[in-house]
């Protein structure tokens, strides 16, 4: 410790000293090229100084227009070309006399109407009153004026310090944006940023209701520090906003300082870290030192995680990042409260955060910013639409239905999208469709026109795609097909199948998480039955399928077999980051297998669903791979079609019989698993009817989960 500070010293010693010897050498520099500079401007470069007897001399051959008589000195207007203009007389008077008068006219040439000259005024001022009258001279009697004075001043002493202030912020701003030279080393004020005003408001924050509620205590608080400690409250120091990465923890912290009307200094965690040692601990120390100065304030360190980390070693020790959380950490216990310095940490990841930061009069408090719901979504948008004409297709809901899991960034995003997109097309307002085609841009990239794909890879993508669809049209748990596209996008999918949920949901039972195991598996097994050979198309489909089934046996206590057990620990929930487990070798072996179980299982239940309608997939891929994009109510059209034409040629031929046989082995099957799968063999071709009409009758309450996946 005491080694760091000593060097720390050193740094911020070193740099002042050079920065010292520099202004002086720029000050200097500066100051004299300024100085003669003004001397030409306001002085001997335009004025020349005569003597007493020349002036006269010129007074009497008639050379002067005007004198101007400012206490003590007369300023002498020489007549514009004097020599030619006053005739012969004069002329003649100045070639008789060829003085030192005569050389310093013949010098000045055209511009001698220009140059005045400055001579101190004789003792006799009256005589000399009468000989200018006696010459016409007009006189003018000056107050003493002082604008050469001052701006000579200011040229030569207030400019160079100006110019040098300037010089020297931009320099600090040079040398710590490029990530410290030897002048940045040491300076927060580097890459952090501060606004006197950031002029946002908690109006500006749509959906963060909890949030925002524990935040206006916070604002109360800098806005009237006195009220909390004169009862004697111990006023908070830190708040750590935690929640995933775009759902707005930094435009929360710029809207409390906002709200409170105070500066916010802003800084990012890994500013601090830097390649010498003991920079971020005399970043640390400055910017409190700063921030201080204009308390009440906020400081903000967005990523905090990256010198707050456990100091334990576990994720990888660092000897400056220690330092550097060791010097926050002795900052917010040496900072008086009162003085209305409040500092907001933000993070995704609170789980490796050192417990240091997190005690009482700390980051003691914990503020939880979380994805918005449904209503949050709408809300959202609403603000980011302030400033978008928009024209009356646009509904909200329907946007925010479509978007389940989506944070604030990305509906910021996609409103600039559809706004961009609305432009494209030659409108003046956004429509409903440009909101959709920013749904899908920000979902699954823009349409990459350029790929090409040969006709059998055609056949396969539209069959994949048909595959999903299907099943989710078909089985009781899934949500209703919004459109099937085979046109590529860019990020790396060749065609997808877009649902949207009828209603938020916040819980999802089990059958419902098995309906989604078999709508993934469905493009493989599409292709699977119609092909009988298995691309790579699928992996994503793979990954999700058993990301589920995985979180089914181990996290959700969905499995027979292990029942309520829990078995894994959920990592960087913020990030979406993996399910740990969290038992011996031999459990881990047999979670495996129950996996591998639910799988196999849902697979055979899509190619079964799949090979029982085959016919519409058939007649749905081939339409497909014409269109290339159909919306759900076309591709729900086209399947009562195809089941109705199937049912009258079934009606008129023996094929029935068969049908009806498979149908029954496989429900016999299904009795020996779980009973909701038997449930839906059972129900379904009831179900299958009624949810067809009722999707098309609900169709309009469109939008959602796109569902991509990778063919
Ligand atoms: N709740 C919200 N209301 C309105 N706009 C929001 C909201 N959340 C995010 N945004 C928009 O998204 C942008 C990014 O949000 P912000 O940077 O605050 O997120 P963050 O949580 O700090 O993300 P990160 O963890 O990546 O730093 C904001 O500038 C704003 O335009
Ligand atoms: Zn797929």
């Amino acid at each position: 410790m005491d080694n760091k500070d000593l060097k720390d010293g050193d740094n911020g010693g070193f740099s002042n000293m050079g920065q010292t010897i520099l202004i002086i050498l720029i000050a200097a520099t500066v100051t004299f090229f300024i100085y003669s500079l003004s001397q030409r401007l306001t002085g001997n470069g335009a004025t020349q100084e005569l003597t007493y007897t020349q002036f006269l001399s010129m007074v009497d051959r008639n050379l002067v227009e005007k004198v101007e008589w400012s206490d003590g000195q007369i300023t002498v207007y020489p007549k514009y070309n004097a020599k030619n203009a006053d005739g012969p007389a004069e002329s003649d008077a100045a070639s008789k006399n060829g003085s030192a008068t005569e050389d310093l006219f013949s010098g000045l040439g055209q511009r001698q109407g220009r140059i005045y000259f400055v001579i101190p005024v004789g003792a006799d001022a009256e005589k000399l009153v009468e000989r200018l009258y006696l010459h016409n001279v007009d006189i003018v009697k000056k107050r003493p004026n002082n604008s050469g004075f001052i701006l000579q001043i200011v040229l030569s002493v207030v400019l160079p310090f100006v110019l040098l202030f300037w010089f020297m912020n931009w320099m600090a701003k040079r040398v710590g944006g490029s990530g410290g030279g030897l002048m940045g080393v040491g300076k927060s004020n580097a890459k952090m940023y501060m606004q006197k005003e950031t002029g946002i408001s908690f109006k500006d924050v749509a959906g963060e209701d909890e949030a925002k509620e524990s935040l206006v205590e916070i604002v109360d608080f800098l806005h009237n520090p006195t009220k909390y400690t004169a009862i004697g409250a111990k006023l908070p120091k830190g708040a750590l906003l935690v929640g995933p990465p775009g759902t707005g923890k930094t435009l929360l912290a710029k809207a409390v300082a906002g709200e409170a009307h105070v500066p916010f200094y802003s800084i990012s965690g890994s500013d601090f870290v830097e390649m010498f040692v003991g920079v971020g601990a005399s970043r640390v120390r400055d910017l409190f030192r700063q921030a201080t100065q204009t308390a009440p304030c906020i400081i903000f360190i967005d990523e905090i995680d990256a010198i707050g980390k456990s100091r334990d070693n576990r994720y990888g020790g660092n000897d400056e990042r220690e330092q550097t959380l060791n010097q926050l950490l002795s900052e917010m216990d040496g900072f008086d409260a009162a003085k209305g310095i409040m500092v907001m940490g933000a993070t995704n990841r609170p789980e490796i955060l050192d417990p240091a930061l997190l005690r009482p009069g700390r980051f003691d408090r914990r503020i939880i910013v979380e994805k918005p719901d449904l209503k949050g979504r709408v809300n959202i948008l609403k603000v980011h639409a302030k400033d978008v004409k928009l024209d009356e297709t646009v509904n909200f809901d329907e946007i925010a239905l479509a978007t389940s899991g989506a944070v604030g960034a990305d509906l910021a995003n996609m409103m600039n999208e559809s706004a961009i997109t609305a432009v494209k097309h030659g409108r003046e307002k956004v429509s409903q469709k440009d909101l959709f085609e920013a749904v899908e841009v920000v979902l699954v990239g823009k349409e990459k026109k350029d790929r090409i794909l040969s006709k059998e890879e055609r056949r396969i993508v539209s069959y994949h795609e048909v595959g999903h669809a299907l099943v989710a049209a078909i089985q009781k748990d899934s949500e209703p097909v919004q459109k099937i596209t085979i046109v590529p996008r860019t990020m790396g999918t060749l065609g997808y199948v877009m649902q949207v949920p009828e209603e938020e949901k916040y819980l999802n039972t089990k059958s419902e998480l098995h309906a989604m195991i078999v709508e993934f598996l469905a493009g493989r097994a599409a292709e699977e039955l119609v092909f009988e050979t298995v691309t790579t198309g699928a992996s994503n489909d793979i990954e999700k399928a058993t990301k589920i089934a995985r979180a089914m046996v181990t996290q959700y206590g969905m499995s027979k077999k292990f029942g309520l057990m829990g078995l894994a620990r959920q990592e960087n929930m913020y990030l979406g980051g993996r399910a740990v487990l969290e038992c011996g070798d031999d459990t881990a072996t047999e979670v495996d297998e129950e996996v591998s179980r639910i799988l196999k299982e849902c697979y055979e239940e899509s190619k079964k669903i799949l090979s029982e309608n085959r016919y519409a997939l058939d007649e749905i891929a081939e339409f497909l791979i014409e269109k290339e994009t159909i919306t759900g109510k076309e591709f729900m059209k086209i399947l009562s079609e195809v089941k109705e034409k199937r049912k009258k040629e079934l009606a008129g031929s023996s094929v029935m019989e068969k049908g009806t046989a498979e149908t029954t082995d496989v429900e016999k099957k299904a009795t020996v698993e779980e009973n909701e799968v038997e449930k839906i063999e059972v129900e379904k071709i009831e179900v299958e009817k009624i949810e067809v009409e009722k999707i098309e009758v609900e169709k309009k309450e469109s939008t959602a989960e796109a569902e991509s996946t990778e063919e």
